[in-house]
Order: structure tokens, then C-alpha cells, then sequence
């Protein structure tokens, strides 16, 4: 185990009824990255954020930050933030107002206040009553509240929900800047390309369990591609991928697409026999590709 983690969830298992919302989920989250969880709705994402975050009781399993128990924590708020939507409090409060007894709650001072509030880009809404924030201000008013206490660990559901895309820039931007600052921010979404672009490690979850944990490059490569060869003489190239046990399949005139084996091979088995090739081109799986597929088997094995 990684006794310097931010974060290490052993083992969580959470059920309702009978049925496994979370099952055997475990975790470890390092300072200075960002991990996505990443699964379709109802796969366990805001349960296995609950049980993380003391939230909930698991039925199993426990969670530490920094090697302890949350509720050892004198003061909780550094060790973690949540965004579980939004910003909750008195929709006549202002927004300053709002933070500055979040502050007092966990013994930060004014100055604080100020300085979130120009990290989340809302010092000029600062006078503004919550009720009053927009969607999108009210997502960057809940990080806001979150980094109060400048926790080792951020966690967030689904941030991007109900923001336009300058305000999904803005916020990815700010994650990074964050795991750059020290911080090991979590984020659970069902939105592939998210989790693509902005998790450095991906964990796929798929009816409460974890299906697939790796770096979003790993995901890519773990999960097979196919290539593109086009060429006048393509059956030329037939006893190659006997050789190989792989699969080609003709698309159209002088094009196929070539599974299992990748385009090196093809390239040098072409040149060595002499056979004319006019394209070569490795497609690489997307994550959603590999996350329909490993979900598939997960579902297919039960
Ligand atoms: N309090 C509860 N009582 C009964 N079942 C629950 C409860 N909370 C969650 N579940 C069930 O557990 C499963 C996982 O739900 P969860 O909300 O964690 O999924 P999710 O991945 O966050 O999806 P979504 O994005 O749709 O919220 C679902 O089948 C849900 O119906």
C-alpha cells in the first residue's frame, strides 16, 4: 500500500435491497494527478463518492487520507473538498457572505474567502445572493466552497453537468492547475471524452464494480484498433494475416480493414514482398470503444 497517497479506499462495498450499488471498489489517489471515474448513470459513481467522503456507511471496506480515517482529521476540510453539485446554502445569503461562514466553520479567515473567489473567477459576483447564480456560477461557487479549506483531495460529481463550453475549458484548466498545485482531484463522469481529456488515470466502473483502472494512454492500447490499408493488389497480403490469426475485411475497392496486427507489420511485410500500398493507417480505439467493450464482457461474464 501507498502510505503517502492522498487517498486509499480498500475494498468498498455498498448494497440496497439485496443489490450491490458499490461492489469491492478500491482506489488510490496521488497528489498531483487527476482520476476519473468514469461509467454510464447507475453504475455507482455518486455512491462509491458518498462512501468515500463519509457520507455513507460502506457495508464493507474503509477509506484513509494521508494513511487515517477522515473523522481522526481535527480539521477534514484539508483533507478533502466535494462538489456533489452546486452550491447549498441560504438563497438570500450572498455569495460572500455564503463562503465567509463556510470559512469560520473550518478556521480560515477572510483573506481566504477573497482568494478562492478570484480562483473560481467570481470576485466581481461576489455580492450576489446564491439564489441568483446562474448554473454555471453556481458550479464554480461549489468549488469554491470546496477549496476553502485547501484540502489534499477534491472530489467532484459530475463538474461539467449544465455548463457551456467556455465554462468546460475554464474548469478543466483550473483541475490541472490544481493537481499541478499538489492537489489529487477526483472527478466521477459518464462522459467519455471528459475523462479522456483531462484524467491523467481511469477508473471504469460498470454495475457498482471496477471494470478497468489504468492511465487513459494504457485504456487505448489495452483495447484492440484496427488498420486502414488500401492498395490495388490487397490479397496479397492474405498469408501475412493467416500467419497471424487476424482478420481481413475488404470495405470497398482497393480498401480493407485489418484487425490484429498492427501497421509495422503490414508496412514491412508489403515492402519486403513488393506489394503496392497507397494507405496505412492505425485507428486507435476511443475510450468509449473500450469502455462499451470492457463493459460488454463485464456484463456478458454474469
Ligand atoms: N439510497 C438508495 N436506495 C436504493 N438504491 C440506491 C440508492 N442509492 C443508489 N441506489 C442504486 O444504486 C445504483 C448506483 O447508483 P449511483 O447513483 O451511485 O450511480 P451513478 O453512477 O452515480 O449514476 P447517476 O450518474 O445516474 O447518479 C443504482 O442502481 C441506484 O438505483
Amino acid at each position: 500500500m501507498n502510505k503517502n497517497a492522498a487517498l486509499v479506499a480498500h475494498n468498498l462495498s455498498k448494497s440496497y435491497n439485496g443489490k450491490a450499488a458499490v461492489d469491492d471498489v478500491s482506489l488510490t489517489l496521488s497528489a498531483g494527478s487527476v482520476t476519473a471515474f468514469l461509467g454510464a448513470n447507475g453504475a455507482g459513481k455518486t455512491t462509491a463518492l458518498r462512501l468515500l467522503l463519509g457520507l455513507l456507511t460502506p457495508d464493507t471496506g474503509h477509506t484513509l487520507y494521508g494513511g487515517r480515517p477522515l473523522h481522526t482529521w481535527r480539521a477534514p476540510a484539508r483533507a478533502v473538498g466535494a462538489v456533489m453539485g452546486g452550491v447549498a446554502g441560504h438563497p438570500k445569503h450572498t455569495l460572500r457572505d455564503h463562503l465567509r461562514m463556510v470559512a469560520a466553520g473550518v478556521g480560515a479567515d477572510d483573506e481566504v474567502v477573497g482568494a478562492v473567489l478570484e480562483r473560481v473567477g467570481l470576485t466581481a459576483a461576489a455580492g450576489r445572493r446564491l439564489g441568483k447564480l446562474s448554473l454555471g456560477m453556481g458550479q464554480r461557487a461549489g468549488i469554491a466552497q470546496a477549496l476553502i479549506g485547501d484540502p489534499a483531495v477534491l472530489v467532484l460529481d459530475e463538474p461539467v453537468n449544465g455548463l457551456d463550453p467556455h465554462s468546460i475549458h475554464w474548469l478543466r484548466t483550473l483541475l490541472r492547475q490544481l493537481a499541478d498545485d499538489g492537489k489529487a482531484v477526483l472527478l466521477a463522469t459518464h462522459l467519455l471524452a471528459e475523462a479522456e481529456q483531462l484524467a491523467d488515470h481511469v477508473t471504469v466502473l460498470a454495475q457498482g464494480r471496477v471494470v478497468a483502472q489504468a492511465t487513459a494512454a494504457e485504456l487505448g492500447d489495452r483495447a484492440t484498433g484496427h488498420v486502414i490499408v488500401q492498395g490495388p493488389d490487397l490479397d496479397r497480403l492474405l498469408p501475412l494475416v493467416r500467419r497471424h490469426d487476424a482478420v481481413l475485411e475488404s470495405t470497398g475497392p482497393g480498401t480493407a480493414r485489418v484487425s490484429g496486427i498492427d501497421r509495422f507489420r503490414i508496412g514491412d511485410y508489403a515492402a519486403e514482398q513488393g506489394i503496392p500500398l497507397h494507405w496505412l493507417e492505425e485507428r486507435r480505439p476511443s475510450l468509449e470503444e473500450f469502455y462499451l467493450s470492457v463493459a460488454q464482457q463485464e456484463f456478458a461474464a454474469r
